[in-house]
């Protein structure tokens, strides 16, 4: 699992690690890490030209201290300072002894048009806003060199506690990070800015709190949530998923909801609604009824909504369900809230930016500008967990605790009827008896996985990546 925490608790964390180190202890840790990476990425340090954007805080005493490193192994290394009078006092002092030079940042230009590398030491969780002015000049002239970028902590400029980007922010190649994960490092559109990410360990670890403010499931995570029958499994026990979606309109949400459906764990996908003679034609193992949920049979969990058209008594029907349910798409403006926060069995919601804003009564770049307070707001609201769907996609639960953050997708799932397959794949999980968190998170990391695996960097069909969740499913499995 990989962890982020929130700059409030990495700060307690760090002093409580402090006071039993000797001063300075943990700088010198993270500016030995950062050294390390910056010479891995220049393949040769001797000889090389450095340049370090220095701001005012520790964030720059990172960064010189690494630059003193770097000095001493032979590389030329000058250092931009943004506030000369406020700079880091002990960094700067063995950055000179070093050999380090400091140029004035009228002159930084021409000094970061000639580097090799440039270290962004501007800021870093000490960082709120977007980059001033004089800081966003620097991080013009980044930027307009095209030399590698690697991040002290966090690019510049991001709000490390909730991924946004509200002004100018550096544009790394690479984050070295201490101690933990900070939130802008799994979140888009911050997640974007911080390029590739290192974690270097300054033994944090041990004063971090259990819980951490968001977590990301990895291929040995997923692995241990997969359901997998057994030798007393059947159909019935394995759980059937009910699919109510589609419409005369949209027939084809239906067939994708279920091909995700087949994909995700469940021994039998039943199908509900007008679509049903496309369904059968594609899926003959479908078990199809026009009799509405009601009369449909058991079963284990329910999707409704994926091109569900205006059809709000089906949506009605399947919310009133004592079973676990997924709403997604047209269900989502269908339901009556009032409804959904009654339900005591597990509901999840699976809305994109534009659907979660509508819920929320806002616009939709309220909502992509700030993701993680959107989520952890609609699950707070409806009492039910809530999938955010985009390139990076979130699962917050109603009762609050860690948020999910999913990154294994690909841009390429920015296409019609992918977040259908998505649905049906995670009520099939659902189905197979994984709480709403999970099989939410998991669905998200097949789902991302499959269109990878799928696209291999081509335009893929919502279809291609229906089929490609067996492989998917297969790598994880096998890692
Ligand atoms: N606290 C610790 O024990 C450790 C901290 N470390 C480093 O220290 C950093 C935090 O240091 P600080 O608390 O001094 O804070 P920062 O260095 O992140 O930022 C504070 C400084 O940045 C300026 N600033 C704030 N917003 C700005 C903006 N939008 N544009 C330009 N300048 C801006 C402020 O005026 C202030 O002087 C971490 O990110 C990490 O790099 C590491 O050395 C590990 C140990
Ligand atoms: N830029 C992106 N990078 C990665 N995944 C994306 C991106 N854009 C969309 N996705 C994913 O593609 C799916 C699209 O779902 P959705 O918006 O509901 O589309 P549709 O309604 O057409 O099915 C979601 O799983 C979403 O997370
Ligand atoms: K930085």
């Amino acid at each position: 699992m990989r962890t982020a925490y929130s700059v409030e608790t990495v700060r307690t964390a760090e002093r409580a690690l402090m006071a039993r180190l000797p001063e300075g202890a943990l700088m010198q840790r993270a500016a030995a890490g950062l050294a390390v990476a910056c010479a891995e990425l220049l393949g040769r340090v001797y000889g090389s030209r450095i340049v370090l954007l220095v701001g005012s805080g520790d964030n720059g005493g990172d960064a010189l201290y690494a630059g003193a490193r770097l000095a001493r192994r032979g590389a030329g290394v000058a250092a931009v300072l943004l506030a000369p009078e406020r700079t880091h006092a002990g960094g700067l002092a063995a950055f000179r002894r070093a050999g380090g030079r400091t140029v004035d940042p009228a002159d930084g230009e021409e000094t970061v048009l000639r580097a090799d590398l440039v270290v962004d030491g501007i800021v870093g969780i000490g960082g709120t806003g977007g980059l001033r002015p004089d800081a966003e000049r620097l991080a013009g002239f980044a930027a307009e060199a095209r030399v590698p970028v690697v991040a002290v902590d966090l690019p510049s400029g991001v709000e490390a506690d909730t991924g946004e980007v509200r002004g100018a922010a550096v544009r790394a190649d690479l984050t070295v990070t201490f101690g933990t994960h900070k939130p802008a490092l799994l979140i888009d559109p911050a997640r974007e800015y911080a390029g590739s990410v290192r974690l270097v360990d300054i033994g944090l670890g041990d004063v971090l709190p259990e819980e951490p403010g968001l977590e990301a499931l990895q291929h040995v995570d997923v692995a241990a949530l997969l359901p997998v029958p057994g030798a007393e499994s059947d159909k019935y026990r394995r759980g059937v998923v009910g699919i109510a979606a589609g419409s005369a309109r949209y027939p084809g949400a239906a067939v994708l909801a279920v091909a995700g459906a087949l994909r995700g764990g469940a021994g039998a996908v039943r199908y509900v609604g007008p679509a049903a003679d496309a369904v059968i034609a594609r899926f003959p193992e479908v078990l199809v009824s026009d009799q509405g949920p009601k009369h449909a049979g058991r079963v284990q969990a329910w999707v409704v909504g994926p091109g569900a058209g205006d059809d709000a008594s089906v949506v009605g029907e399947v919310v009133s369900a004592d079973v676990p349910v997924l709403i997604d798409a047209d269900g989502l403006r269908l339901a009556d809230r009032d409804a959904v926060r009654a339900r005591t069995a597990p509901t999840l919601m699976t809305p994109h930016a534009g659907e979660a804003a509508a819920l929320l009564g806002v616009a939709r770049e309220e909502v992509e500008g700030a993701r993680l307070a959107s989520a952890r707001e609609l699950a707070a609201r409806y009492g039910a967990t809530v999938l955010l769907k985009g390139s990076t996609t979130l699962i917050a639960d109603a009762a609050g605790g860690a948020v999910r953050v999913n990154s294994t997708g690909t841009g390429w799932l920015a296409t019609a009827g992918s977040g259908d397959v998505l649905s049906g794949l995670a009520g099939s999980l659902l189905a197979a008896g994984l709480s709403a968190l999970d099989a939410g998170s998991v669905a998200a990391y097949l789902h991302g996985l499959a269109g990878r695996l799928a696209s291999d960097g081509a335009p893929v069909g919502a279809h291609d990546v229906a089929e490609a969740v067996v492989r998917a499913w297969r790598d994880v499995r096998d890692q």
